[in-house]
């Protein structure tokens, strides 16, 4: 890439990710540019963070007026702007739910849910599901149903049973009344773009609500707009206990939000649970703004309506492609999944100016913003149908 500083990124910055060739400096909303001025339309977006665009100017208006009054303020004192996110966050959740707990990432949020199923049931088995992915650290890490993520760190912490996602003919018998609680994503982002079947997700809270069981969905990766509703469960007219967010929620900075139903309260005793940096004042100014964004543009109808078009059109365009297998996904939550890995092909598309995701091995994972038009799906379709075309 003809830049010599980026070779302390390769000598000293410690690899977590298999590394693109591409120096990213700059974004505006659905676009990032290369350090040579090359144009990407980015539905990589870092895994789904950039979902209301990159450098919004309604959150990065908010987050320079925060940037002159203060960044941090301890959960321990109140703060004005994280009442204000609070009140602004109620709106987009179903009235069922009470109360709400801050966090600074996805895995750190399900770390939350997992604590807060313990301490209400007091007991401490969960279900989860095969192909599930909800986060590294070593809680979250043992409800992640994929052998790769947890091989190295066995054994783990959490005693978790697995099952087939979707499986709605073993629900009544997987579900039994020593667990805490089921965790399940009401798509599965990383295990390959996989919608749960409405009757799975319905079964799954008919057996929990019977046996005493706490169900979590995990909507780090499909909430807040994502798959067209404000919530993926929307879709599926199925509410669980506790859920998850994350990803966009604050724009782009850091943030993971537990959200339990109003009569648990607030389950943890003062001490027995925290985070330093979790609720403060630059964080929740972004999290405010990205939740009017979402409101005042309406972002779930617009991706409701656009996602359906971007589905029909990909299935049109590469269905018939001897390479891909199905086109799958909800809203702007879309895998094109192939009959062969997938990273050659996203490694293609990149000096086509598309870039993209994998999930589950052989799934092209799109998690384009919601400010993307329909030149930019055109495009996409015309760089993943050539892409697509020929074997890399
Ligand atoms: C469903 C789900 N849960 C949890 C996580 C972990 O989030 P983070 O990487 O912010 O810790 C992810 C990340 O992709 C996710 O998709």
């Amino acid at each position: 890439m003809g830049n010599d500083l980026l070779r302390f990124e390769d000598e000293y910055l410690a690899r977590y990710y298999s590394k693109k060739p591409l120096n990213i400096v700059r974004g505006h909303m659905q676009y990032v540019w290369d350090s040579n001025n090359n144009k990407y339309l980015d539905m990589h977006t870092g895994f789904g963070v950039a979902f209301l665009g990159h450098r919004n100017p309604r959150i990065i208006n908010a987050i320079k007026e925060q940037l002159d009054k203060i960044i941090t303020v301890s959960l321990t004192f109140y703060n004005e702007t994280r009442a204000e996110f609070i009140r602004e966050f109620m709106k987009i959740v179903p009235s069922g739910f009470g109360k709400v707990f801050l966090q600074n990432s996805g895995t750190e949020t399900v770390e939350t849910a997992l604590k807060i199923a313990r301490k209400i049931s007091k007991k401490v088995e969960f279900l989860a599901f095969l192909n599930s992915f909800h986060g590294r650290t070593m809680g979250s890490l043992s409800v992640t149903g994929n052998e790769k993520y947890r091989r190295a760190f066995e054994p783990m912490p959490y005693k978790v049973r697995f099952a087939p996602f979707n499986a709605v003919d073993q629900v009544d018998k997987l579900v039994t009344e020593d667990l805490a609680a089921v965790i399940v994503e009401p798509i599965q982002g990383e295990g390959g773009v996989n919608p749960a079947r409405p009757e799975f997700l319905r079964a799954l809270r008919q057996v929990t609500k019977e046996r005493n069981v706490l169900l979590i969905f995990d909507e780090v990766q499909s909430g807040f707009g994502r798959t067209g509703r404000v919530w993926a469960f929307e879709n599926y007219g199925v509410e669980p206990d506790i859920f998850t967010a994350g990803k966009s929620v604050a724009g782009g900075l850091p943030i993971g939000i537990t959200v339990i139903r109003r009569e648990f309260g607030d389950v943890f005793e003062p001490g027995e649970h925290g985070s330093t940096f979790a609720g403060n004042p630059l964080v929740m100014a972004a999290a405010k703004a990205s939740v009017e964004t979402l409101l005042n543009d309406d972002v779930p109808g617009r991706v409701r309506t656009m996602g359906e078009e971007f589905m029909r059109i990909l299935e049109d365009e590469l269905g018939s492609l001897k390479s891909v297998l199905r086109v799958k996904g909800m809203g702007f939550m879309l895998g094109i999944e192939l009959k062969k890995r997938a990273d050659p092909y996203v490694d293609r598309l990149i000096p086509m100016g598309l870039l993209t995701s994998v999930a589950g091995g052989t799934t092209v994972r799109l998690l384009p913003p919601y400010c993307i038009t329909n030149d930019d799906i055109s495009m996409a379709t015309k760089a993943l149908k050539t892409a697509l075309s020929e074997n890399p």
